[in-house]
């Protein structure tokens, strides 16, 4: 068996000690802390996330007492004028909006702008915690969790992709879990438009130079969840992207370690390819060291997932159609539209500046 399936040996957190990294991170987040109680209408509670475009923090929205989910992007961050984050703000939102009332898709609530500051904020419902923290503190998924899980990621997925949006990003940290199991993804600060590469084939983009918009933003991808088209040709990746990563997704429900441990581009190709040869020469038998307790038919998914080429990867609405969700003994949950709740987006209100 190749390094690429051997359970990882994941590094936990170093121990908070003070002085340490982790401790100078938290007084870097206390800062942020004073700044955002300025802000109008939002009331910080803690920070819950960081991205590259922002910091996430559970807030209480002092009209209605809701506790919400703000993701606070910084005006000018990034550039002088600030256009890009707000260019990169609306995208979100965007795709956000496209999506809602879906319930595996978080829900976007509104969209302000602080005028003295230029900060900006997508407000979302509160979700949580992210199935990182579930994994890191119990213990993985049956099959059975497993398929429940999948199903709703891969519903998600499959309207994401049908309105033409890939998430880019797709990994536990972006995967939220509620009280009831119920999933939702978020995390679409790297979101891009399929665009140009909609319904191509992989070598048709190649060839019409058919890029993905956008593509700068790989960086900020997490590289543990990349396709090998994401980390070989970054410019020419489309939706399918979204499904290997959802294969890295349920490798690790499964065996609740990453199935990546790589912490460098050339490691990650490595295992990337360690993995395909291992599915080319044994197939679904590639995966009975690190998963014992999957059917065939888990594993047709799982190997359908993490196909090397992009063509012969599953799309969603393949996977949803497979013998491992359609006949389970067990009916699965009924999934109910969400009512969106949604205050109409890009109402610019100033919430505050610096006082
Ligand atoms: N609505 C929410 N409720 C609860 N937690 C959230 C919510 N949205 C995001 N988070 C948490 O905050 C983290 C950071 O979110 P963010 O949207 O900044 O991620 P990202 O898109 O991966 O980053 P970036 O936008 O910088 O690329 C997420 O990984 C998630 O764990």
């Amino acid at each position: 068996m190749a390094a690429a399936l051997t359970p990882a040996a994941r590094k936990r957190p170093a121990p908070d000690k003070a002085g340490s990294p982790a401790d100078a991170g938290k007084k870097k987040k206390r800062a942020r802390h004073q700044q955002f109680e300025n802000i109008d209408d939002y009331e910080m509670l803690e920070e819950i996330g960081e991205g590259i475009f922002g910091v996430v923090a559970k807030a209480r929205d002092h009209r209605t007492g809701a506790t919400v989910a703000v993701k606070w992007i910084r005006g000018g961050e990034f550039d002088q004028d600030g256009a890009p984050n707000l260019a990169a703000v609306v995208r979100e939102a965007s795709f956000l909006a496209t999506c809602r009332g879906h319930p595996g898709i978080v829900q976007i609530k509104n969209v302000a702008k602080g005028e003295e500051t230029r900060d900006l904020y997508i407000v979302m419902e509160l979700a949580g915690p992210s199935l990182r923290s579930r994994l890191e503190r119990q213990q993985p998924f049956s099959e059975d969790e497993t398929r429940d899980a999948m199903r709703q990621l891969l519903q998600a997925v499959e309207k994401l992709h049908a309105t033409g949006t890939i998430h880019g990003d797709i990994n536990p940290d972006n995967i939220l879990v509620g009280a009831d199991g119920a999933l939702k993804i978020c995390g679409f600060g790297c979101a891009t438009p399929a665009g140009d590469v909609a319904g191509k084939t992989f070598l048709e983009r190649l060839l019409e130079g058919a890029r993905t918009q956008h593509q700068e933003k790989l960086d900020g991808t997490t590289m543990q969840y990349r396709s090998p088209e994401q980390l070989i040709w970054s410019q020419w990746y489309g939706p399918e992207g979204d499904m290997y990563a959802l294969g890295c997704v349920m490798a690790e429900l499964l065996t609740g370690e990453p199935l990546f441990t790589a912490t460098t581009e050339d490691d990650m190709m490595d295992q990337t390819l360690d993995l395909w040869d291992e599915l080319a020469s044994m197939g679904v038998e590639a995966f009975d060291d690190v998963i014992d307790h999957l059917s065939l038919a888990g594993r047709e998914i799982l190997a359908g997932l993490l196909s090397y080429y992009s063509c012969e990867r599953l799309t969603a609405a393949e996977a949803l159609k497979h013998r491992w969700f359609t006949e389970e003994t067990k009916p699965p949950a009924a999934v109910k539209p969400e009512s969106p709740g949604f205050v109409p987006l890009f109402t610019e209100r100033s919430i505050g500046g610096d006082k």
